[in-house]
């Protein structure tokens, strides 16, 4: 060994440094190398592989930012998958002030959590995004040395190579893919921890536990077309702790384990291809392991009380108890597939798997065709006028005209002859040929009641008045006109409450709220994927142009986000997103800064802290501002671009608190 390169601090103040690199050179000049633990081998290796320096300043190194994106995409299956455990993990230590980082195999941190206020310090210390965690460049330190050890461990303050990170405590396991290869490493940090090493006893299970169940998710993703048999040596746990994966054909044939799965096969000699496995290998049976029939296997979910079954194995006669995941069944060829009613596609793209949009759905599709009034209800931005006219799209009113009225944006002077019409010459200010009221024009089809809860009183009594008639009367119109409605309204507010402030009509709620369809708020969604993507999709084809991609870091960062704004706050992210991304993917640090505040960017991405970095504006206005800004305030032109009505800028105008120059909002 030579430490020859090694300098010895001599300052005072450098007393801490000094000790650790004596104790780092005395450890390793007293040992031969013969038995030593994972630590001092990793020491060894800094000194004698590496040639680093323990004194040496070592600022982190961060990889450029293309570089990270190429780390990223190879990673990209796996962040996928892996994105719940990682948040779930981060909320259980975030309370200790530990970040989490997911590396890839070679070091590189593909996707950090930590809190947003010590961004500075996590930068600097390198525990951050993009950062280079490999022992050849950081030393001794969780990450790197778990990937040369293939192993988890704790590097607990002077465990750490560089005198420079002796004050984090860092916990690392690494995640193998169903080859055995070296997958990701996950690991929790923290900059202040007790003393004791054994502190940190409990960090590292959890950790563990966290990379198995990454592990595993990635396991039954990739194999999910096969049968996968779950073992465990208890009854009672084998359901929901499913230690040894086995992913077989359905012939029994292995296919692949996960990390337990392959130790089991090791240990009755049956091992599976894969890293350091004796290549060729033979094709290994389910039966070579269990004493049992193919067809017991295959039908272990038919049986007994619990849908568990029991097997030995045939070597070592261990007991395991089993359960059997199948995977999708195939379409039949031979027989008539179910024939689909087209005509409730507009309804059922709103949404995948929700189960309570589910349950809006199955009732909307009941009630499309029905001659009632229908209440759709949820908090702003949850998609009810979409619901609104998917139902007109579905139902047999379809040909006919959907009329949307916003009742709240509405000047209340307008809003009379908008709605019911006037005859030429009514009033002041009428057109001389007089006007169809918006209400007429809806004859046949839909009137979409939007806001409803904003409707003035007096308006409430005419409205009725034509619920209950359908007929409206145009203002100076001797005779009423007969119109065939379906009205959709719609509101965000409590009408019962408002009805008990006297704000609302009791008789028009009866009427109004024939049937009520509720709509749950984006956060609560279960189908926020598939809405991600439906978006994004859409967004690409109303402009044209390059196929661009979300990434899945971008998709992580959305799916952790909360939403407050819902539907319509996302839809902006994701035009945002693909107005500023460069190149044909969008990536994290693309999307507005509000959708990331729990996962911070790559500094060279995106923040301002890095410099050279975009500074986004806040989410929700950027897009309306921007627009209002580059068409001279002129809310036709913008409502043409943004394919809204010009009741709905200024209603959204005067909810964002925007205010043109020069100008007074109407009230
Ligand atoms: N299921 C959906 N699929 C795709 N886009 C949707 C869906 N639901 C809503 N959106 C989009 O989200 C935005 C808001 O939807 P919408 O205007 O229907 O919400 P809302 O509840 O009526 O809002 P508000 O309460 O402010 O009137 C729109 O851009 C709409 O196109």
């Amino acid at each position: 060994m030579s430490t020859a390169h090694v300098r010895r601090p001599q300052l005072q103040g450098a007393q801490t440094q000094h000790e650790h690199v004596e104790t780092i050179l005395r450890s390793l000049d007293h040992s031969d190398g013969s038995g030593e633990a994972v630590i001092e081998r990793s020491w060894r290796r800094c000194i004698d592989l590496y040639g680093l320096d323990p004194a040496a300043p070592s600022p982190p190194r961060y990889v450029p930012d293309r570089t990270l994106r190429e780390h990223q995409d190879q990673a990209d299956a796996l962040i996928q998958v892996a994105r719940a455990g990682v948040e779930q993990l981060y909320h259980q230590v975030m309370p200790l002030d530990y970040v989490v980082l997911l590396t890839d195999a070679r070091g590189i941190s593909v996707q950090f959590l930590g809190a947003r206020d010590a961004q500075r310090e996590h930068q600097r210390t390198g525990l951050f995004l993009g950062a280079d965690w490999s022992e050849q460049h950081a030393g001794t330190c969780a990450v790197g040395t778990c990937i040369q050890e293939q192993a988890p461990l704790t590097c607990h303050h002077s465990d750490h190579f560089s005198a420079h990170h002796i004050r984090l405590t860092c916990t690392a396991a690494p995640v193998f893919d169903p080859d055995g290869q070296l997958l990701a490493v996950l690991d929790i940090s923290a900059y202040r921890s007790p003393e004791s090493k054994a502190s940190q006893t409990f960090a590292l299970q959890v950790v563990k536990h966290y990379a198995r169940m990454i592990e595993d998710a990635y396991f039954l993703q990739r194999y999910g077309g096969c049968h996968i048999v779950c073992l465990d040596r208890s009854r009672e746990f084998v359901q929901i702790n499913r230690r040894y994966l086995i992913a077989i054909e359905e012939d029994g044939t292995l296919v692949a384990a996960n990390t337990a799965g392959r130790k089991l096969l090791r240990h009755h000699e049956l091992p599976l291809a894969g890293a350091g496995e004796a290549r060729p290998f033979k094709a290994w049976n389910i039966q070579d392991l269990l004493d049992a029939e193919i067809g017991d296997v295959l039908d272990i979910q038919h049986y007994g009380y619990d849908r568990v079954r029991a097997f030995r194995t045939h070597r070592h006669h261990e007991l395991h108890f089993a359960t059997l995941i199948e995977p999708p069944r195939r379409r039949t060829t031979g027989g008539q597939a179910p024939r689909r009613d087209t005509s409730l596609a507009p309804l059922e793209a709103l949404a995948d798997d929700d189960p309570a949009m589910r349950d809006t759905l199955t009732r909307a599709a009941r009630l499309r065709n029905e001659p009632i009034n229908i209440l759709v209800v949820g908090e702003t931005g949850t998609g009810k006028e979409r619901m609104a006219r998917a139902l007109h799209e579905s139902s047999r009113r379809r040909d006919k005209p959907f009329v949307a009225i916003n009742c709240a944006a509405m000047p209340e002077s307008l809003i009379e002859s908008e709605l019911f019409g006037h005859e030429p010459g009514s009033f002041t200010g009428a057109r001389s040929k007089g006007m169809k009221g918006l209400i007429a024009q809806a004859d046949g089809g839909t009137l979409f009641l939007d806001e409803i809860g904003d409707m003035p009183l007096q308006l409430q009594t005419r409205l009725l008045r034509v619920l209950a008639e359908q007929e409206v009367l145009p203002i100076g119109a001797s005779r009423p006109i007969k119109v065939d409605l379906r009205v959709v309204a719609a509101t965000h507010r409590d009408l019962r409450g408002l009805i008990d402030l006297g704000q609302f009509r009791e008789d028009l709620f009866y009427r109004l709220n024939g049937a009520s369809l509720r709509l749950p708020p984006l956060r609560e969604r279960a189908d926020q994927g598939y809405l991600i993507r439906r978006l994004f999709e859409d967004l690409q084809a109303e402009r044209g142009g390059q196929r661009v991609r979300l990434r899945g870091d971008a998709m992580s960062a959305l799916l952790a986000y909360p939403w407050p704004g819902n539907i319509r706050e996302l839809h902006n992210a994701l035009r945002y997103a693909l107005a500023t991304c460069e190149g044909d993917e969008v990536v994290v640090g693309d999307l507005p800064e509000e959708c990331t505040s729990g996962q911070l960017a790559h500094p060279a991405a995106s923040s301002p802290i890095a410099g050279g970095g975009r500074v986004r504006p806040p989410l929700g206005e950027d897009p309306l501002q921007e627009a209002l800004r580059r068409h001279q305030w002129n809310i036709s032109a913008v409502a043409r671009e943004l394919g809204l009505s010009r009741p709905t800028i200024y209603r959204r105008m005067k909810r964002l608190g925007i205010v043109p120059p020069n100008h007074q909002m109407p009230t």
